[in-house]
């Protein structure tokens, strides 16, 4: 059995990421930068004042003495003129600094009197002064490609002058769950069936990435029914299933699959929820195969699933926030399957990080997958572990999954 790096790699191998397209800079929050985002200006684009007050020359200033005033120079109506010696010019926050001064004597700081401002406490040179270009020049790279854009990317994409960017178009992830018992959630469940948790919990992993989830009606477990709901996916970036990817007479998306063209790369790793995991390929369309049980189903979305997306959608992060913690419990030795523990965190009275597994792991319980902050990663072949040890963790509590 693969194991979970590999089985990662293998799917990351051939993924393109989407082409890009042109969106309103304030509809791109979320998105995923196509290219580098250059300033057109500089910020500020011209030496202006941090306060209200008086632009002077630094050296004209003593306490007591006074200066002539000369003009104004408004936010957006800068002074034509210049600033010479024992002159002054009535400013404000934000605007241009005029010619010759070198300094803001702050209002509270200067009584002005008709054509005259008398200062009280002298600036220093340079003194409330915001430089040309000390926050950003223009050709700098501002927002670089394969960031996810935030608001203050946002803020910022808009203040060196943008007002479309372009961005990766987002991947659509076509979701199929298969299985005779499932049945929409709400209906009414026949006897032996179970609401279908997969599709919507999947479907709402790949938002969280940055796709667009399309639900497919789900399959019966028959060959035909399958290779008929998954027909013409070629149009999606990515296809998962869901179920009916063991070993049971009844597993069948491997061969549904197979009638419209599925090859398969690989089928089961070593992971614990996960084994039955598959990849493949119809086309250009990359498939995963996901396991039925909804844990190992959203378990295997996070290791794999997300990556996938997020290298489609062009995203530069597509790893799993993890840390260090220390274990709140004693762990068994682990087998060959490298084990994804259902976990909560706490602070240990030293403030470290406390990551405790719940008892049950069945990977049918979906309570437990919600409840949990953290997933405990055991390595394959792990030996007992004691409470008070370090291990690592994914921190679920980090992802809005
Ligand atoms: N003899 C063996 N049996 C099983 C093995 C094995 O190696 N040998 N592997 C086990 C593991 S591990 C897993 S995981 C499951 C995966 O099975 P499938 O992917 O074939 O999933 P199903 O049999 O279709 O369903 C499993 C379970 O999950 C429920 N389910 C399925 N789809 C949904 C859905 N959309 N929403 C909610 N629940 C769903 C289904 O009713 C079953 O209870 O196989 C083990 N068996
Ligand atoms: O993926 Mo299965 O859940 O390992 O039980």
């Amino acid at each position: 059995m693969l194991s979970v790096a590999e089985a990662q790699a293998r799917i990351l191998a051939d993924l393109v990421s989407t082409g890009p397209e042109l969106v309103p800079l304030a509809d791109s929050w979320g998105r995923i930068a196509a290219a580098d985002i250059a300033a057109r200006l500089d910020n500020p684009p011209a030496d202006v004042s941090a306060m209200d007050g008086y632009a002077v020359r630094a050296g004209d200033c003593a306490p007591g003495g006074t200066l002539s005033l000369v003009g104004e120079s408004p936010a957006g109506h800068p002074f034509p003129g210049r600033v010479g010696p024992g002159e002054t010019v009535r400013i404000y926050t934000g605007s241009v600094v005029p010619d010759g001064a070198d300094a803001i004597l702050i209002q509270e700081n200067a009584q002005e009197d008709g054509g005259t401002v008398t200062v009280a406490v002298p600036p220093g040179a340079g003194q409330h002064i915001r430089r040309r270009g000390q926050d950003f020049a223009v050709d700098q790279v501002v927002v670089p490609a394969g960031r996810a854009l935030t608001a203050r990317d946002i803020g910022l994409a808009a203040a060196a002058n943008h007002a479309w960017v372009a961005v990766r178009r987002r991947p659509v992830v076509a979701i199929l769950s298969t299985g005779d018992e499932i049945a929409l959630p709400g209906d009414p469940i026949a006897p032996g069936g179970i609401a279908n948790s997969n599709t919507p919990m999947l479907a709402a992993l790949v938002r969280a990435c940055g796709g667009v989830p399309v639900m497919l009606p789900s399959a019966r477990d028959t060959v035909s029914d399958i290779a008929r709901l998954a027909h013409g996916i070629e149009t999606a970036d990515l296809l998962l299933t869901a179920g009916g990817a063991s070993v049971g007479r009844y597993d069948l998306v491997q061969q549904g699959l197979e009638r419209i063209g599925l090859t398969v790369d690989f089928w089961k790793i070593a992971m614990r929820p996960g084994k039955p995991l598959m990849h493949g390929r119809i086309g250009r369309v990359s498939v995963l195969g996901l396991p039925g049980n909804p844990v190992a189903a959203l378990v295997c979305g996070l290791v794999f699933a997300l990556p996938a997306i997020r290298a489609l959608a062009g995203h530069a992060e597509r790893s799993l926030p993890e840390d260090v913690a220390i274990l709140g419990g004693d762990l068994p030795e682990n087998d060959r399957r490298a084990d994804y523990l259902r976990a909560t965190l706490s602070r240990a009275p030293d403030g470290r990080l406390l990551a405790t597994a719940f008892s049950r792991q069945d990977s049918a319980m979906l309570h437990t997958l919600a409840r949990s902050q953290a997933l405990i990663l055991r390595p394959p072949h792990a030996p007992p572990a004691r409470a008070g040890e370090p291990c690592r963790v994914v921190r679920l509590d980090m992802l809005a999954i």
